[in-house]
């Protein structure tokens, strides 16, 4: 049986969480914690396992306290800039027999749509994304658009694609979005939304369009239990669910 707590237990995703690893085989909910509730409860509780779905402010202090503890991480909450992951693989040297899962997004159809837009994104001049999220998210771009962006740019740079055309000189409202290494990347907040991500390859002639949509959270359970059963023989930190399956 794994022992799971649960941080940020009381949100959209923590709830779902709460009742997949209730509802899991082999898996159990010792602790369910939120905002005001003491870390170091998780591991009083005899978690093995914590699963963090807080906000981009609290998550990095979460992990080391979570490494501090003896506890293996799975996380999905967002906000992780690269210095903040050098610094989690930097903590996890103190305790090689953990590890840690930060992954941008669980559901499987945009695991794979970030592979797909990998692999396609040399053979296009053109490649923008168009993330679509519910209102009430807090951090724009999307860690999942801004995975995506950074994936394709270094796919790109490495064939030594140049970068996409863009004849635009001005731009004062910023309608061309955020640049994330090169990769122009737009968002929208829209009611009814969920999660949703387009990645748009242009050619003369020809388009490509990878789309993923998570209609309900529940598309992300899979993936969070997939997480929680593996971390522990995933030592060291791993970013994007894709390290725990053989694509
Ligand atoms: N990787 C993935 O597949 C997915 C990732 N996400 C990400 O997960 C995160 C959470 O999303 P969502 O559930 O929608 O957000 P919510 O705001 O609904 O949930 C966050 C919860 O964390 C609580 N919280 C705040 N601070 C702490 C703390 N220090 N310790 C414990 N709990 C705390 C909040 O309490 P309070 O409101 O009182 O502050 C709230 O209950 C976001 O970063 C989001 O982008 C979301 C969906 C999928
Ligand atoms: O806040 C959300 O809802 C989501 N956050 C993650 C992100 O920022 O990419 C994952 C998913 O898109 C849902």
């Amino acid at each position: 049986m794994i022992s799971v707590a649960v941080l940020g237990a009381a949100g959209r995703m923590g709830t779902h969480v709460v009742n997949a690893v209730s509802g899991a085989e082999g898996l159990e909910v010792v602790a369910a914690l939120d905002h005001g509730d003491d870390i170091a409860e998780a591991a009083r509780a005899g978690a093995t396992v914590a699963v963090d779905f807080t906000v981009p402010d609290v998550t990095e202090a979460n992990v080391h306290a979570l490494i501090d503890a003896g506890i293996h991480a799975v996380v999905g909450t967002t906000g992780w800039t690269q210095e903040a992951l050098l610094r989690v693989d930097e903590h996890l040297r103190e305790r090689p027999e953990l590890g840690v899962l930060i992954a941008p997004n669980f559901a499987l159809g945009a695991v794979l749509s970030m592979r797909f837009a990998a692999a396609a994104a040399r053979y296009f001049e053109s490649v923008e994304v168009i993330e679509l999220h519910h209102p009430d998210k807090v951090d724009a771009p999307s860690g999942t658009a801004l995975h995506t962006a950074r994936a394709i740019a270094a796919a790109r740079a490495e064939a030594g694609v140049a970068p996409s055309p863009d004849a635009t000189t001005h731009d004062p409202d910023g309608a061309r979005g955020a640049v994330i290494d090169g990769v122009h990347v737009h968002a929208v907040r829209l009611r009814g939304l969920v999660a949703h991500e387009e990645i748009l390859l242009g050619n003369p002639g020809e388009q490509l369009s990878i789309r993923t949509d998570s209609f309900d959270r529940i598309s992300f359970m899979p993936g969070v239990l997939l997480g929680v059963r593996e971390v522990a023989r995933h030592p060291g930190l791993t970013v994007g669910l894709d390290g725990y399956m053989s694509l």
